[in-house]
């Protein structure tokens, strides 16, 4: 039978965008392998890989079993959440760092207040993000729902595929509406939808020409210059190209985001809270084989501007070189 959809097309924000569908494959498929080894998305439905999640996970659950700590929450004047490394910001103690104003704020509070502040929200408040790392600070009934995630399913997908070590699961509770910015990780991502909705719009590697990603030395690295919203054809043309690809994901889906794809995360309007949880894998230094995967040009492309920035170490230095080098001779 088919269920009824517990969403409807009102409830996602509007682009500019050509998008094809994430294929959704049931979790025996093997054409989820096949897909995986070829770095290419894919949600993995009907498993039990966060399978306690999904059935006990709810923010009421959440608010009595997270813990006691103070969690790291983000708050933003606007719906958009613009990861920025707080490392490479200008300030007293880093001369080398650039102007910047962070577009977010980190805060701690308690899950209580949190989620009091989610029930109290009015246009004009600051809206929040909250994000938990799994560790020893969660309740008890949490650390019994991590364990008793599908882990021989999640274990045999990482060594299968050679990644490298499980590096971190985030809770993510997102207030209805939030958007993550487009942006892509160094890190292999099994991205677990627990509670609420999310739609999820990603671009392969080789669509780094058309998503112009900040320098790497700016806080916003690895985050798209391009605002979605209103995009500026003039400064950043070829995102009339880019070609994505969108699913929504429903409670017990897990959407696999390969290693550098593109990915723009926002939780349905008018669809309440959202909770995710995330499954990070470093990858380790892996051997150039020839031809080489889009990927790994984005990593040589990220090496050369680190290089460029430590031997010239004034940022605005290194455009300039660069255009020198290329303009005239490679273009
Ligand atoms: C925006 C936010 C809260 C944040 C602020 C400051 C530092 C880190 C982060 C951070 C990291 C991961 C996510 C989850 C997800 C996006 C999404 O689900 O919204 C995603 O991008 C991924 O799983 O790779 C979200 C965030
Ligand atoms: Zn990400």
């Amino acid at each position: 039978m088919c269920e009824e959809k517990q969403w409807n097309s009102t409830q996602l924000r509007r682009y500019d965008l050509e998008l094809e569908q994430i294929p959704r494959l049931y979790y025996t498929d093997p054409k989820i392998d096949e897909l995986i080894s070829l770095n290419k998305p894919v949600v993995i439905t009907g498993s039990n890989i966060i399978k306690t999640a999904k059935a006990n996970w709810t923010p009421e659950y959440l608010e009595q079993n997270i813990g006691n700590a103070g969690h790291t929450v983000m708050l933003s004047k606007t719906h958009k959440f613009k990861y920025f490394d707080e490392s490479k910001v200008l300030n007293k103690n880093n001369p080398h760092g650039i102007e910047f104003t962070p577009p977010t704020r980190k805060t701690k509070m308690k899950i209580g207040e949190f989620m009091r502040k989610l029930r109290e929200w009015k246009p004009g408040n600051d809206r929040l993000y909250l994000q938990q790392p799994l560790n020893n600070t969660i309740g008890d009934l949490l650390v019994r729902d991590f364990i008793n995630f599908d882990w021989e399913y999640i274990n045999n997908k990482q060594s299968k595929h050679n990644w490298g070590p499980l590096t971190s699961n985030l809770i993510l509770i997102s207030q209805e509406g939030n958007v993550t910015p487009c942006h892509y990780d160094e890190q292999q991502n099994f991205f677990g939808q627990a509670y609420g909705y999310k739609r999820c719009i990603l671009f392969p590697p080789s669509d780094f020409e058309c998503l112009y990603p900040h320098p790497v030395y700016h806080p916003h690295d690895r985050q798209s210059m391009v605002d979605f919203d209103k995009p500026d054809y003039t400064r950043f043309p070829r995102f009339k190209f880019a070609k994505g690809y969108e699913t929504v994901v429903e409670p017990g889906d897990v959407l696999y985001i390969p290693i550098y794809w593109w990915h723009h995360i926002e939780s349905l309007m008018r669809g309440g809270p959202t909770i995710s949880v995330n499954f990070w894998y470093k990858v380790g230094p892996t051997s150039l084989e020839y031809p080489l995967k889009d990927h790994q040009k984005v990593s040589i492309t990220r090496n050369v501007e680190k290089m460029l920035l430590e031997v010239l170490q004034d940022p605005k230095e290194v455009g300039p070189l660069l255009r020198s080098m290329v303009l005239g001779r490679y273009t």
